[in-house]
């Protein structure tokens, strides 16, 4: 006759058994999460995402290395990501060492041309490497690509506050994309990561470029299912000191408004401007959302409301 087991062997077996369930339990919602990914893959491999990566997103090492190790999964599921980095924030402290001060005119840098090899350093030499070295360390296939072998550009006359033009130096706009390297890389499944430089027309002179611009004009030729812009804000804000004032969803009329009535400033000029180009050559949605948030790009691509600011072409 089979003896009742002592009490601690009870209480142990039960331990085992809720231990075991709550294991299995763990499992059960980390497949049901996959599972919920299901309508995204369906929707979207094989489909562009331009990810324009801003150097205020750049401050803390950890995340930069999350987000590429997010973008590699993006990869690796068969979705074609495509960065365009900024750095502003590296090169205004690289000319500070070099005794130059940064200033910006409407959010773009006054260029001299002893600034113009500090930037060209700081984006090609140390910016663009480290970002592909930490895709490739996640086992991404990511490819560096200078600015200058995609875009062709053209100088810029800015104007003051008082509308007189003023010369902001090696600064340029882009006019033409030579999209052959990214397309290339794309069909190989390869990650394309591209710095904000373009080759001056007729003196192939580089040029810098604002890369909320640069992203804008790549998107205005591949035509991503998104665009999304990464940066240090939860996305546009009626009061930028208050994040409870963010704003969900604006048309291209509505963030024109936000320019012209002050509600937007500095650095989120350009990447208004930028927004709206690229939603006028076609591309469907725009998005700004925050890189301190840990996972910010999965938020945005795999949940049904996404996260930060959208820019739509239409009223909704
Ligand atoms: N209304 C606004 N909402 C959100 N951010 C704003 C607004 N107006 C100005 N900004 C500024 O825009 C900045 C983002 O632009 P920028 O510094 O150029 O970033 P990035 O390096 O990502 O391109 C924010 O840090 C914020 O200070
Ligand atoms: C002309 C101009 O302003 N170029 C930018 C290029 C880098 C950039 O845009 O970086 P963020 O995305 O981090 O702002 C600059 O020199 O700062």
């Amino acid at each position: 006759m089979n003896r009742p087991l002592p009490p601690f062997r009870i209480n142990h077996l039960y331990r085992c058994i809720t231990d075991m369930d709550s294991k299995i339990t763990r499992l059960i919602e980390q497949a049901s999460v996959i599972v919920g990914a299901l309508p995204y893959l369906q929707a979207y491999r094989d489909k562009t995402f331009l990810i324009k990566f801003g150097g205020s997103a750049m401050d803390d090492p950890r995340l930069v290395k999350k987000l590429m190790r997010d973008i590699v999964l993006l990869e690796a599921l068969g979705f074609n990501p495509v960065i365009v980095h900024g750095g502003g924030k590296a090169i205004s402290k690289a000319m500070m060492e070099a005794g130059l001060e940064a200033h910006f005119i409407n959010g773009l840098r006054v260029t001299t041309p002893e600034a113009i090899s500090i930037v060209e350093r700081t984006l090609s030499g140390t910016i663009n490497p480290g970002l592909v070295q930490m895709f490739r360390d996640f086992g991404g296939k990511g490819v560096g690509i200078p600015g200058t072998e995609i875009f062709v550009g053209e100088r810029i006359q800015e104007k003051d506050e008082q509308g007189n033009p003023v010369d902001i130096g090696e600064v340029g706009n882009v006019i033409g994309c030579l999209t052959e390297r990214v397309t290339e890389a794309l069909e190989l499944q390869i990650t394309p990561i591209v710095s904000p430089l373009a080759k001056e027309l007729g003196t192939h002179k580089p040029l810098n470029v604002n890369a909320d611009l640069a992203a804008a004009a790549l998107a205005r030729e591949l035509k991503p299912v998104k665009l999304i812009y990464i940066s240090d804000v939860p996305g546009i804000m009626k009061d930028p000191s208050d994040p409870s004032t963010l704003i969900k969803s604006v048309t291209r009329t509505e963030a024109l408004e936000l320019i012209e009535n002050g509600t937007v400033s500095g650095g989120m000029i350009p990447k208004i401007h930028s927004a709206i180009d690229a939603l006028n050559a076609g591309v469907r949605k725009v998005h700004f959302i925050d890189g301190r948030l840990p996972h910010t790009l999965l938020l945005e691509i795999f949940t049904p409301d996404g996260i930060g600011t959208e820019v739509i072409r239409e009223q909704r």
